[in-house]
């Protein structure tokens, strides 16, 4: 099944680029993608003639599945006119008519979703049951946005004397988006889902840890009828991001990645005073309270944690939990951990996939090792993993990790590790863990798992965090915004707000009688 589909879909580039043929998928450890990965005027297209290329690895095994070719200033350029050029076409079209082309994009996602969910596994690391609900938020996203392209509008506002004012919102123009590793399809349509719906173009920039999927995007917006340039994509890492915030004719940054970067990316929008989208990383406290449902508590935590192998930005990594029901709740959350079938990724049975690469499983494991001297207790996990199948032995995996005795100093409770790795927290009364769920300089989620509905609001109401869930954890429903507070971020994506952060508000005063001069 993989194979047929990897073929048909890469041959359907073929004419474009008769390299489609070096394509073979099968399973994990059997592919090769040597088509280019970027895209901009409505074609794939080769990286720079002279470029250092990459290595990209595929996590399942630790073999090499491609070279990225990072764009430079020339291709950069490229990429922006060609949106530039798309957005005096697209920006005059009505929201229906756009709609249209947005729901076609859609309706082809969803007849490509298998094959769009094995090519983020092969080159994200995470299960096939997990990618597939990714490729479907991105659908969701698209087709939510679709149905507001044609609802955006303005205020009208009487003056006196029969004159009024009228307010047009309208798109700001080329758009960047620049994306992490750990949701590479759906990050790229988020970002181009509600830019796309407000009349704008985009130049996206995958992780250059990911650069497969998003190059896919861009293919199906273009089959579904979006004119030469309107969403492109370029490769590469910091270089290519920078040419691509400086570069003059773009006019607004939507970022997804760690808070540095963030940081550099808003000093960067500062030079040309561009508006900015920042989702940034977080370290987000889940509370659980002695009166909870405990299995829906345990199952919360789990989803709190683990999607993803513990790469994401939203996870409730800080689990306190009330003193009475601590020794019962790690028991339960221990032996359901243990129980999570970790392996080949692309297997139904598989739930924990490998970690994005060699260097970010070191780094998490890391993060371990120095709990354990700070004093935390391993409950499970941790451990490096090696599955039996050799084809998978050089693949980037590990046990996830259950930490108790943890306390609010330790390096596992202060650092996002963005790994499978819980830290259990103990706590008396509800006072003293919002102070201590609140102690942190990000601010992106919190969750709270308790039978009282009193207590649950209050508690929401106190919690310093963007999303903000009570009784369930890290679900993201697209019609709902998500965002951070604090240094998790600027704006928000999703939800009707985001056309806020897509479109600038227009006045127009319209005088009905004689100016009434001063001079
Ligand atoms: N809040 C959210 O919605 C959200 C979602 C996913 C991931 N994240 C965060 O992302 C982080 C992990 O992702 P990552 O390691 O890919 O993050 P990262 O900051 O290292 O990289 C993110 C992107 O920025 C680019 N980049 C790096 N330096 C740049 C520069 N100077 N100029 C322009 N672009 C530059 C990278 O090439 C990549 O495409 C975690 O902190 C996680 O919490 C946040
Ligand atoms: C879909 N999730 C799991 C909530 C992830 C949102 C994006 C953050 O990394």
């Amino acid at each position: 099944m993989l194979q047929r589909l990897a073929r048909l879909s890469w041959r359907r580039s073929a004419a474009a680029a008769p390299l489609a043929e070096a394509l073979r998928c099968a399973s994990s450890g059997s592919v090769d993608i040597t088509v280019p990965l970027n895209f901009w005027a409505g074609k794939r297209r080769r990286g720079p003639e002279k470029c250092n290329t990459e290595d990209v690895y595929e996590p399942a095994t630790g073999r090499i599945l491609c070279h990225l070719e990072p764009c430079g200033p020339v291709e950069v350029d490229q990429a922006v006119k060609a949106a530039k050029s798309a957005f005096g076409h697209w920006s005059k079209m009505s929201g229906m008519e756009r709609a249209r082309t947005m729901i076609e994009a859609a309706h082809i996602i969803e007849s490509r979703r298998e094959e769009i969910a094995e090519m983020e596994v092969v080159n994200n690391g995470k299960s096939i049951t997990e990618a597939r609900l990714d490729v479907d938020s991105a659908r969701l996203c698209i087709e939510y946005y679709a149905g507001l392209a044609s609802t955006l509008a303005g205020q009208h506002v009487q003056l006196p004397g029969g004159s009024f004012a009228y307010t047009r919102r309208e798109p700001l123009g080329v758009c960047v988006g620049i994306g992490a590793w750990n949701y590479p399809f759906q990050i790229a349509a988020w970002k181009s889902a509600p830019a796309l719906a407000c009349g704008n173009s985009m130049v996206f920039k995958p992780s250059p840890v990911t650069p497969v999927t998003a190059v896919m995007l861009a293919e199906i917006y273009a089959k579904a009828g979006a004119p030469e340039g309107l969403f492109n994509v370029v490769q590469g890492g910091q270089e290519t991001g920078s040419l691509l915030c400086h570069h003059p004719d773009v006019a607004k940054l939507s970022f997804t990645g760690s808070v540095p970067t963030g940081q550099k990316i808003m000093e960067m929008a500062s030079k040309g005073v561009k508006p900015v989208t920042l989702e940034l990383g977080g370290k987000s406290p889940l509370l659980i309270f002695q009166d909870s449902d405990l299995e829906n508590a345990v199952r919360g935590a789990l989803m709190a944690n683990f999607l993803s192998q513990g790469q994401v930005c939203s996870n409730g990594t800080r689990v306190f939990v009330q003193r009475d029901i601590l020794p019962e709740f790690v028991e339960e959350v221990v032996k359901r951990t243990q129980a999570i079938e970790i392996g080949d990724p692309l297997l139904e049975s598989t739930r924990m996939g490998a970690l994005v690469s060699r260097s970010h499983l070191d780094k998490v494991l890391s993060f371990v090792d120095q709990a354990k001297k700070e004093g935390a207790t391993v409950m499970c996990g941790g451990e490096p993993f090696v599955p039996s199948d050799p084809k998978l032995r050089g693949g980037y995996y590990m046990t996830p990790c259950v930490l108790s005795n943890c306390t609010d100093e330790m390096t596992c409770v202060k650092e996002e590790i963005f790994g499978p790795v819980m830290s259990v927290l103990s706590f008396e009364t509800e006072e003293e863990v919002l102070q201590r769920a609140n102690d942190t300089t990000l601010g992106l989620a919190a969750g709270v798992f308790t039978r009282d509905v009193r207590r649950a609001h209050r508690v929401v109401e106190h919690l310093k965090a963007g999303s903000c869930f009570i009784n369930n954890y890290n679900i993201t429903p697209v019609e709902v915004p998500f965002g951070g507070f604090k240094m998790s971020g600027i704006g928000r994506e999703n939800g009707q707000v985001t056309i806020e952060y897509y479109t600038q508000l227009k006045t127009v005063f319209v005088e009905m009688g004689d100016v009434d001069s001063l001079f």
